[in-house]
């Protein structure tokens, strides 16, 4: 078995006495650094103006433009969308960065297809939750956290390892388990179970599943309740017990219906178009095409999203949350 990192596993602190910068104070941004903060950290922010520089304002954070920030830094990471890191690196991060400094990322994207190139006299390294950066927070102030994964591109001052514990340690996260990877693994296995699995195959299965119910004449509201509602009370089953407490706690119809009706949706065709999406991100297609159309202002992704937010689940699914108030924890 993999060897999981807990509290008792990193001794000392790497990151005492070092100015940590996050930059960006969006969904993981927020979170490191009130995590950090809250495990004793010197956190400073580096932004722009505008919402996020102002909630992290408003959190108690001293804000800094994104060079200014780096320039104060020991270790600087970067918690900016993946799409706009090669262009910040090359500005703002760049020309500031000091030998000894220690250069972090919470997913190996850049690294992984080139786009930041750091200079050899600084640390490089990844710490990745797995789990969006909100419940990175949430469980953090439960007492618990979301598990992380950790690894080290680069090892200039020979603390690279020891730092990047200290901070995976620092967001909480050697509470619950961290795993040690590497930027190419972490890159393939993050966007393969975002594609494949946690957002684009989930989402695909739900809106088919609504639809199916929808053209033969049920009620919308029927189907949302049974393809989005209740998935989240099955997942979160699977999530405490596994597939057997979710098969225990259901009907012997339901658990007979899936054994035999689950392989006739997800066939071998689905496992092969899974390992298509897989083959497109190990040889960059998916990062190429990702980057290409961020440089073309992002019409396909902004058309896309368009186009998934005026389908009919979304809008019943509004209505009928506003009657369950309970399922919207803000
Ligand atoms: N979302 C998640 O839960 C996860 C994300 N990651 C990784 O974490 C990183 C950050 O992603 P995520 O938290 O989703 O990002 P968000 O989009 O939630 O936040 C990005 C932040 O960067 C700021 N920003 C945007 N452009 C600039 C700029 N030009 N200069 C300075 N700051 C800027 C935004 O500020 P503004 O409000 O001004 O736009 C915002 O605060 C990515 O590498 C991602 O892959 C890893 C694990 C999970
Ligand atoms: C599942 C999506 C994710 O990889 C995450 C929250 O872990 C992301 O990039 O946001
Ligand atoms: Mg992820
Ligand atoms: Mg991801």
């Amino acid at each position: 078995m993999a060897k999981v990192y807990y509290e008792d596993s990193v001794q000392g602190d790497q990151l005492k006495d070092k100015k940590i910068a996050i930059i960006g104070y969006g969904s993981q941004g927020h979170a490191h650094s009130q995590n950090l903060r809250d495990t004793g950290h010197d956190v400073i922010i580096g932004i722009r103006e505008g919402k996020s520089a102002d909630a992290a304002r408003e959190a108690g954070f001293d804000v800094f433009p994104v060079s200014e920030a780096v320039k104060q830094a020991d270790v600087v990471m970067i918690l900016a969308p993946d799409e706009i890191q090669g262009e910040l690196y090359k500005n703002e991060i760049a020309p500031y960065l000091e030998a000894g400094n220690a250069l972090a990322f919470g997913h190996g994207f850049n690294i992984h297809f080139d786009v930041i190139q750091p200079p050899a006299d600084v640390d490089v390294f990844l710490v990745a939750p797995k789990g969006p950066g909100h419940l990175v927070r949430r469980t953090f102030e439960e007492g618990f956290a979301v598990p992380s994964l950790f690894a080290v591109e680069q090892d200039a001052t020979g603390n690279a390892r020891d730092i990047a514990l200290a901070y995976t340690k620092g967001i909480g996260a050697t509470r619950v388990g961290v795993l040690e990877t590497t930027f190419k693994e972490e890159t393939e296995t993050d966007l393969f179970g975002e594609q494949a699995v946690l957002c684009g195959g989930t989402t695909a299965l739900v809106q088919a599943g609504f639809e199916t119910l929808v053209e033969a004449g049920y009620q919308p509201e029927i189907a949302y309740f049974e393809v989005l509602h209740e998935l989240k009370l099955i997942v979160d089953l699977m999530y405490e017990g596994g597939m057997e407490k979710m098969r225990d706690s259901i009907s012997n119809t339901a658990e007979y219906g899936d054994y035999v009706s689950g392989p006739r949706v997800v066939t071998a065709e689905t496992k092969a178009r899974m390992k298509d999406v897989l083959t497109d991100i190990q040889d960059g297609t998916f990062a190429k095409g990702f980057i290409e159309d961020n440089e073309n202002g992002f019409e396909k992704f902004y058309g896309l999203r368009k186009e998934q937010q005026g389908h009919q689940i979304e809008a019943v699914g509004k209505e009928l949350r506003e009657m369950m108030p309970f399922v919207n924890n803000k």
